[in-house]
């Protein structure tokens, strides 16, 4: 099984099956000799991690950290850097019938064709699980790029909506990161109601980054939107990314568009423009739905465990970005 790997020159490689004994994360292209600290990274692993917030899977992790390589004395080595986090919690039996019983949208019936085998317990190699192991690379992006700031939350989750705005007024969006965060309480009875209907509901998370250098990205394949489309797109369960008024573009006239250069989102002809960029990513209602949502332990909705995720994957991006950029020497670097 191949793509297993993220990035140029920032890159990761990430492994491990949901119901295996551990999952991790090799990190390639982390400077030398900066800071890290393991309560910031767990931090980061704790926003993702199952089993801690109502009207989400009920899986309960720890979701500990351990680091195997590439810091030393609190400090990076600039060396591959290597994490696994050990799974604790598995309850494989229920994914008995999933063996051959495959759910539309999920992985099993392509995955089982495909290979001819599968680890079905959890979801195996396609479980969001898998995500645990981007949120580590994200937090080692993260020292690559401590003058960008990435900010993603959930715009909309069934019937609730929220604005840039309202994430502006907000202080602290967790733990379902909706900026409204009154309407917590609501929500959670939301998604309680959902898990025990055996429903499920998707939506949008909207990303917000600030700080971002000019110039980062190539005309053609490289493009940053391009990498930003692979990259955010490779999550589990997401379903469509844009950027600037994205889908809104259809319905407008150019007039309109080109009235304000923030309408592009940050990314013209692919290239960062230095100003902020906002993006887009849709995520569809979870896969496993009905009976085997209810007798199983599974996220009625994504969205809130996935916006770590996705601020991840954006720190990742932008890290393998500047090095590119660094490296190339082609074109002026605004840093
Ligand atoms: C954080 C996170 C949690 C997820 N939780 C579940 C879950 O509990 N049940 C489920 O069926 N799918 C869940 N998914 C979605 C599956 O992982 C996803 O549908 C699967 O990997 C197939 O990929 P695709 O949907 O992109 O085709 C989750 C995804 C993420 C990112
Ligand atoms: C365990 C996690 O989420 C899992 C993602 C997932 C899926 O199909 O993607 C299915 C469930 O797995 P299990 O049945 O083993 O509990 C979720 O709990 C996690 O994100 O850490």
């Amino acid at each position: 099984m191949r793509g297993n790997k993220f990035g140029k020159l920032f890159s990761f490689v990430t492994f491990g099956e949901s119901h295996g004994e551990a999952l991790g994360v090799v990190v390639d292209g982390v400077s030398a000799g900066l800071d890290f600290d393991l309560e910031d990274l767990q931090r980061e692993l704790d926003r993702r991690a199952p089993g801690r917030v109502a009207g989400t899977t009920n899986r309960k992790e720890a979701d500990r950290a351990e680091v195997l390589s590439g810091v030393f004395e609190g400090k990076t080595l600039g060396t591959p850097i290597a994490v696994i986090v050990r799974n604790t919690n598995q309850r494989s039996g229920d994914y008995d019938k999933l063996k051959t019983e495959y759910r539309p949208g999920h992985a099993d019936e392509t995955t089982q064709s495909k290979y001819g085998i599968r680890d079905h317990r959890g979801g195996g190699r396609s479980s969001g699980r898998e995500t645990l192991s981007r949120v580590i690379a994200g937090y080692f992006a993260g020292l690559m790029i401590p003058k960008i700031n990435i900010s993603a939350y959930i715009s909309k989750m069934g019937p609730f909506e929220a604005s840039l705005d309202d994430l502006k007024n907000a202080k602290n969006i967790a733990p379902y990161n909706f900026p409204l965060t009154e309407k917590n309480e609501e929500i959670k009875k939301y998604l309680l109601k959902l898990k025990a209907e055996g429903e499920s509901v998707g939506g949008r998370i909207s990303i917000h980054v600030t700080g971002v250098p000019k110039g980062l990205g190539e005309p053609a394949f490289d493009k940053l939107k391009a990498d930003f489309a692979k990259g955010l797109l490779s999550i589990g369960a997401c379903v469509s990314f844009s950027f600037g008024l994205g889908e809104e573009m259809a319905n407008l006239k150019g007039s309109e568009v080109s009235s304000k250069r923030e309408n592009f989102g940050g990314i013209e002809g692919g290239i960062s423009n230095g100003e902020d960029i906002f993006l887009t990513t849709t995520f569809k209602p979870t896969s496993t739905i009905g009976e085997k949502a209810k007798e199983g332990r599974h996220d009625p909705c994504i969205l809130p465990r996935a916006v770590p995720v996705v601020e991840a994957m954006v720190k990742c991006i932008l890290a393998d970005h500047l090095l590119r950029q660094r490296a190339y020497g082609d074109g002026v670097i605004d840093e």
